[in-house]
């Protein structure tokens, strides 16, 4: 059954396209991770599904209806990219006003535990840290028992040990049946939680498959070294020549560097780093990169799916530089 459902969806923001043409279907008992770098329109794709904002062309559906009737609402738990709350109230008393709006809440106590927050139950939330404030935001998307929960970047700002019990809630809740979409920035969080990740970058669908697949695609490297004239050598992804280094970026720096060696090329001050988030989308988007990021695809041209979309479901991506 297909709790949330994007369906060519499109959202405009004055001259920026925010999405493009997005489609995504996530279905009951799925724990499904939205990946993708600053801006890529992860968030504007969450608040589309919750009805917070509408597409400007496609459609979107909560529980096969529209994400605006309260009654799908009442379903879901939300916990925004931002959240603000009453500062003097105690952690307690926002846990139950939340519940008060919903037949049957998670007990209090109950939920403080799942989150780690019992001991600041009856603490002002003015006076809680930010990673504090940041899992009761969280905690308070599934006060009402909801079906699916959505949530933007729900780890942001928590330590090691605050990210460990946020994750270990949420795949309790997955454990006893619940249905999760949340963003990230990075690939493990996506890991430590979900089977499937969506890779989104530009206001576009990049990959939707295992994370396994997905990270031979952002799993670039970057092997830099400064040598006269290069071969054409494969598994580069992208090719770029600065201040008289080369940089090749590569889904297998290993055997990139073997090929240089067999190649006879004469290089020299060789380096192997991985890229950033960023970076791995720039080469696998590199047929988009010429456009400024989320504004200049036309959003009626017949556009050919990303080279990230192809090859991953072959494990590497092939795309030449
Ligand atoms: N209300 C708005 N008005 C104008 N532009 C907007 C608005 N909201 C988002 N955008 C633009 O739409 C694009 C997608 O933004 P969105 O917030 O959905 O990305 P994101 O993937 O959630 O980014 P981040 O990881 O930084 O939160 C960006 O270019 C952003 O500047």
């Amino acid at each position: 059954m297909i709790l949330a459902r994007a369906d060519q969806a499109t959202r405009r923001y004055g001259d920026v396209l925010a999405l493009d043409r997005v489609d995504l279907d996530v279905r009951a008992g799925e724990l499904v991770g939205l990946l993708g770098p600053n801006g890529a329109g992860k968030s504007t794709l969450m608040n589309l599904l919750v009805g917070l904002r509408r597409p400007t062309s496609g459609r979107v559906e909560l529980f096969g209806g529209d994400p605006r009737d309260p009654a799908s609402r009442r379903q879901i738990g939300v916990t925004p990219q931002e959240t603000g709350l009453p500062g003097t109230l105690r952690v307690g008393e926002v846990v139950d006003f939340v519940s008060a709006h919903y037949p049957d809440p998670v007990p209090r106590g109950e939920l403080l535990e799942r989150f780690g927050l019992t001991a600041h139950a009856r603490r002002q939330t003015g006076g809680l840290s930010g990673g504090q404030r940041r899992r009761l935001a969280v905690a308070l998307a599934f006060v009402g028992r909801p079906r699916l929960v959505l949530l933007d970047e729900p780890t942001t700002g928590l330590d090691v040990e605050a990210r460990h019990t946020l994750w270990d809630a949420i795949r309790a809740f997955h454990d006893d049946g619940g249905t999760v979409l949340l963003t990230s920035h990075y690939l493990e969080e996506v890991e430590a939680l979900a089977r499937r990740v969506v890779v989104i970058g530009q206001g576009r669908v990049l990959a939707d498959d295992t994370v396994d697949a997905v990270r031979a695609v952002v799993g670039v490297r970057r092997v830099s070294l400064v040598a006269d004239d290069l071969p054409t050598l494969p598994g580069v992804v992208r090719t770029e020549r600065i201040d008289g280094r080369s940089h090749l970026l590569t889904t297998d720096a290993d055997q990139l560097v073997r090929d240089l060696v067999t190649a006879g090329v004469p290089f020299a001050d060789l380096e192997v780093r991985p890229t950033s988030l960023e970076e791995a989308f720039l080469a696998i988007t590199a047929e988009h990169a010429s456009a400024p990021t989320g504004s200049a695809t036309d959003d009626t041209s017949a556009a050919p799916r990303p080279p990230a979309t192809a090859s991953v479901a072959g494990g590497r991506p092939t795309t030449p530089a």
